[in-house]
């Protein structure tokens, strides 16, 4: 379970983040949407300790994301993370590439020396298997369509064996169709792996085929949070308006609605 407590983040003199109070439970697939600058990113790299809230808590699985090296090590162990740019070693072979997901299992003389256990190239091989990349396993990475790119980054976070799956903008840069392959695969994966995923989007449409949640943020505050089926892409739309407008509307769930969207 994924816990914000009052966080605020500011960058300089710009508040980012403003009072975020923001539980997400286990299992869940939960959409981050809001316009360009409302902090989306930001709270995502909250979560795993990529930037250090300004003020308030946060904490995983009960445990506290704080800025102790060792610490940080072992809750982001936990989590995966997939970016907008893939972020792959270009001229890594694909199997390589997944098997970098394993760094966190081996101690570090092992990673400075790539030497994998055999478990960590079966995770690999099977993981890569999963993302229906198997055969590709001996190219370079940048010899790979985009959404192949970020299906081996998929699986490399997969390798990690997490229980969290961070997904900054995953599809932004590939076509619809593509777009929509990948985010079904992350919804398979997490019903299979059992794991809670939270993705940033841009696309509403998306938002609404595969979050069964989404939470609305404009202007470093949450002005959303709905099960995706409640809300009209129109509604939407309103999120990427003026905050005060937004306040005068109604967004949030109702108990009984709270319930359905974790069944
Ligand atoms: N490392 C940083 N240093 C200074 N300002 C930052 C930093 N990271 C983000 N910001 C600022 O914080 C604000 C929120 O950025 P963030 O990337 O979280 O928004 P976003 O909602 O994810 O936007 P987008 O949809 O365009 O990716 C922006 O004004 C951005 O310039």
């Amino acid at each position: 379970m994924i816990q914000m407590t009052d966080v605020s983040k500011n960058f300089g003199q710009e508040k980012v983040l403003n009072q975020i109070n923001l539980t997400i439970s286990d299992n869940e697939l939960v959409v981050l949407l809001g316009p360009s600058g409302a902090g989306k990113s930001t709270l995502l790299r909250c979560i795993n300790g990529l930037e250090r809230v300004s003020a308030g808590s946060v904490s995983v699985d009960g445990k506290q994301v704080t800025t102790n090296k060792k610490e940080l090590r072992l809750l982001r162990k936990n989590i995966g993370m997939i970016f907008q740019q893939f972020h792959l070693v270009k001229r890594m072979s694909v199997l390589d590439n997944v098997l970098c997901g394993r760094l966190a299992y081996t101690g570090t003389l092992s990673s400075i020396f790539k030497r994998f256990e055999r478990r960590d190239y079966e995770l690999t091989l099977h993981y890569l298997e999963k993302v229906g990349l198997v055969d590709k396993r001996n190219a370079r990475a940048d010899e790979l369509s985009g959404g192949q790119q970020q299906r081996v980054a998929i699986a490399r976070s997969l390798v990690q064996e997490p229980k969290l799956l961070l997904a900054d903008e995953p599809v932004a840069s590939l076509d619809p169709k593509t777009a929509n392959s990948i985010l079904e695969l992350l919804s398979l994966i997490k019903n299979e792996e059992k794991l809670t995923v939270v993705i940033t989007l841009h696309q509403m449409d998306l938002a609404k085929k595969y979050g069964k949640r989404i939470v609305g943020l404009n202007n470093g505050q949450i002005v959303a949070d709905m099960a995706a089926d409640l809300i009209s892409i129109d509604e939407l739309y309103q999120l990427y308006e003026d905050q005060a407008l937004i306040s005068q509307k109604q967004f949030s769930m109702s108990d009984q609605e709270k319930v359905a969207i974790h069944a």
